[in-house]
């Protein structure tokens, strides 16, 4: 069960990594996000964990803009896997540049936070996406890990249609899949093995946690500052 701990300053929000569990089912859209932060959520896990399924109901409790991971690769690499080939680390550094550059774009051009797909399947990719908002104040991100077992992956990509990734690919993901790390404070383990309802309000209860401990850190954040002055 996660649990928020919050600290003297948003950037020392901790939120223990681990898997929910949840009974309600509550809408992310009365937790109004701090208006002075901005969150990208980056929506990880290999393929068929339901990134695209858990983006897009972010993205509408939410109200932020989507950007969806798949669309960025080059168009070889989408020939690759679909030709049942997996992508080297080589094939995938361009596309986490794509993917923090349209993050990005979209937070300049005023957006108060984005939803993002990204398998992000090792720590190096997630460092990488992390690198894009390290040094803006105001925007914090996070990854929401969905986790499911092998079994599950090749069902629902199996079941799913018109998608390039066929469900051969399961293995080789979860051959790179690097689970989060203990020191990954900002990435949160949601278990998707549920149906989508429940798995909607175990997203709900990682957001609501987040964005509290997000506005906690900051109005103390504020204080410190003001009693400083
Ligand atoms: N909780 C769920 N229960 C049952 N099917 C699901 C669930 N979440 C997603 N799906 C289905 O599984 C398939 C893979 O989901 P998708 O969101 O495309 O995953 P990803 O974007 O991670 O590859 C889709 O056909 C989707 O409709
Ligand atoms: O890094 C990769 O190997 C790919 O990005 C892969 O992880 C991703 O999952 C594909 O884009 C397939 O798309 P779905 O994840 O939507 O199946």
């Amino acid at each position: 069960m996660l649990t928020a701990e919050t600290t003297s300053t948003l950037h020392e929000t901790q939120l223990n990594p681990g898997s929910y569990t949840i009974e309600t089912s509550p809408s992310i859209k009365q937790y109004a996000p701090h208006p002075a932060l901005r969150h990208v959520w980056v929506v990880a896990g290999p393929a068929g964990c339901g990134k695209t399924t858990v983006a897009s109901y972010m993205s509408c409790e939410l109200d932020l803009p989507y950007l969806e991971g798949d669309e960025y690769h080059t168009q070889a690499s989408v020939a690759k896997m679909a030709a049942g080939i997996a992508l080297t680390d080589a094939d995938r550094w361009d596309w986490l540049r794509f993917l923090r550059i349209a993050a990005l774009e979209k937070i300049q051009q005023g957006a108060h936070g984005v939803v993002l797909t990204c398998s992000s399947l090792k720590r190096t990719y997630r460092d990488d996406l992390r690198s894009a908002t390290e040094n803006i104040q105001d925007v914090v991100m996070h990854f929401i890990y969905l986790s499911a077992t092998e079994e599950l992956l090749i069902n629902r990509v199996a079941a799913r249609k018109g998608h390039y990734m066929g469900a051969n690919m399961v293995r080789s993901q979860l051959a790179e899949l690097e689970p989060p790390a203990p020191d990954e404070a900002d990435m949160v383990t949601v278990d998707v093995s549920g149906m989508a309802p429940e798995v909607q309000a175990l997203v709900s209860k990682v957001v609501e946690d987040i964005l509290n401990a997000s506005a906690v850190g900051e109005m103390k954040r504020v204080q410190k500052e003001n009693s400083s002055l």
